[in-house]
């Protein structure tokens, strides 16, 4: 049976943050309830496993999950929490003497070839068409979405047989045509940096709990897990969430199968 484990659900400094001593900060230096690593997952299925984005905390959430290698990468979009990890990933493919395989839109991986030029040598680059693509039975379809004041982001549909799956760990203030691409889901992990954040509207470039919520009714996903929280979310704390949401947490795993999604 196919799985998803969380190997990050932090935002993009991570918890704690290395500058601060609030109490959640804190709590994740010690008991580590609150450690967050930077947002990513890895699907296992029989085939293969397929990483989505790696942020510069890939070398700890291998080793955490005692996995040693992944052949197959889908990046987001790229930003700094999304990629950081890619040299180490292809250093890995060096020493392993196995070419990897990053897949993203076109625009993504341009951006990937310019910030670290020598990647292409242990890695193959293929585009994610509009149209999508299949791997170890998945049909991982793109879609742009508003990643408010830091541009945009993509998130992947994800299909198999009767289970749907979408992963939009970067965005605010969808369209209609973004959230529609975000409709009807077996399994939603949404991106939510605070439970309710006061910074401006316009300095933000991730949902709060409270406005995904709001989402989640037009949405109508049937579980909904929430990913890249900031050190103003504690995970033991009980929020006024629907009880289909869950604050997801490291290593978290998640059937992949309608019954048990
Ligand atoms: O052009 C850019 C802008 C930002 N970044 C990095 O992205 C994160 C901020 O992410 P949020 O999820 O919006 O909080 C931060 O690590 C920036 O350094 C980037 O890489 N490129």
């Amino acid at each position: 049976m196919d799985e998803l484990i969380f190997l990050g659900t932090g935002d993009s400094m991570g918890v704690p943050r290395v500058y601060c001593d609030c109490m959640i900060c804190e709590e994740a230096r010690t008991t580590g309830m609150n450690r967050r690593y930077r947002s990513a997952v890895m699907i296992r299925t029989a085939e293969g496993d397929i990483l989505i984005d790696c942020g510069p905390d890939w070398v700890t959430q291998m080793e955490q999950i005692e996995q040693r290698f992944v052949s197959h990468t889908l990046i987001t979009h790229a930003h700094f929490d999304h990629i950081a990890g890619l040299p180490e990933w292809v250093d890995a493919c060096r020493w392993l003497g196995q070419r990897g395989h990053i897949y993203s839109p076109s625009e993504v991986l341009e951006t990937i070839r310019a910030q670290f030029p020598w990647l292409p040598r242990h890695l193959y680059f293929h585009e994610i068409k509009p149209e999508g693509m299949e791997l170890y039975g998945w049909k991982i379809e793109p879609h742009l979405m508003c990643h408010g004041k830091n541009g945009m982001s993509y998130a992947f549909r994800l299909t198999k047989g009767d289970m749907c799956v979408g992963y939009c760990s970067d965005a605010i203030n969808l369209s209609p045509d973004q959230k529609l691409f975000l409709m009807n889901l077996d399994l939603l992990i949404l991106g939510t940096n605070f439970y309710h954040e006061e910074a401006e509207f316009h300095t933000r470039s991730v949902y709060d709990m409270v406005e995904a919520i709001e989402l989640l009714q037009e949405l109508q996903p049937s579980q909904v897990y929430f990913t890249h929280m900031g050190h103003g979310v504690d995970v033991e704390e009980r929020y006024a969430i629907p009880s289909n949401v869950t604050l997801a947490r490291t290593g978290m795993r998640i059937a992949l199968t309608v019954e048990d999604a």
